[in-house]
């Protein structure tokens, strides 16, 4: 029979997942934060990353649905604020809208969802249906990928200021608060996962959870890469470049 982990055990083979295959190694994020994509290749990006963003509040919506005690629900709903804003504070959504018009796009081409990637759409749709169908341990688990973006978006505000005449510090406003929002949202749902993980297969289906999670933001890239960089396979309808750019007066 398999060992129950003791939490530091289990907080090292989580971390261990994010060393071996979170999406900071993926070749289309070097190429972004090395300074080496053109113009374009920045807006694809920034109009498929907008699909996921406007897919978070909706996920935590359903995790916050299935939380039992008003402590949980007090914590996951402050998730969703984050995101959608508060009608007075922008959010996360109307942040990364404006990085699209930054790097040069339509705001009502943005949300329109058009021209977004068929793999974008799938990967990020299972992930809003894996918090759906799967426990609320391995829904909670799924978030946990949030413990190694700090890292990344360090990474890539330096690399993208350093590299990209085009890009400003107001552009990437979306990133000035999610390292201390990513913080406080990952030391809740590991400890959550510590607590609640009572058994050595449950272990194992957070760990599963992280593993399919990274899956998803790898194919997010994937789809990137293969549409965007040469040799660029772009699918029918999808946005190319010239498309749903804003008019600037
Ligand atoms: O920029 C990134 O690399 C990155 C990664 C992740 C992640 O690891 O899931 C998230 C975010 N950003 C992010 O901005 C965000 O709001 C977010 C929410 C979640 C989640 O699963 O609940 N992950 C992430």
């Amino acid at each position: 029979m398999k060992p129950m982990l003791t939490p530091a055990e289990l907080t090292d083979a989580l971390r261990q997942i994010g060393a071996e295959r979170y999406h900071n190694l993926h070749p289309f994020h070097r190429l972004l934060h090395n300074g080496q994509l053109s113009r374009e290749q920045v807006q694809a990006w920034a109009l498929n990353r907008y699909y996921y963003q406007s897919r978070i509040p909706v996920k935590d919506s359903l995790i916050l649905s299935r939380l039992e005690t008003p402590e949980l629900r007090r914590e996951w709903r402050r998730r969703i604020v984050d995101h959608d804003g508060d009608g007075q504070t922008p959010g996360g959504i109307e942040k990364w809208i404006a990085l699209g018009r930054g790097v040069g796009l339509d705001s009502d081409y943005i949300v329109s969802g058009k021209g977004i990637l068929p793999a974008t759409r799938f990967a990020v749709d299972a992930y809003v249906h894996f918090v759906r169908d799967r426990t609320l341990l391995e829904a909670v688990a799924s978030s946990l990928t949030e413990l190694f973006s700090p890292t990344v978006i360090g990474e890539r505000v330096r690399g993208m200021l350093e590299h990209y005449p085009f890009i400003t510090r107001e552009t990437l406003a979306y990133f000035d608060k999610r390292p201390v929002q990513a913080k406080a949202d990952s030391d809740f749902a590991l400890q959550y996962c510590i607590d609640h993980a009572r058994r050595p297969e449950e272990q194992d289906a957070v760990l599963n959870a992280l593993r399919f999670k990274c899956d998803v933001l790898w194919a997010q890239l994937d789809a990137l890469y293969f549409s965007y960089v040469e040799p660029a396979m772009t699918p029918p309808e999808a946005w190319r470049p010239g498309d749903g750019l804003e008019v600037r007066q």
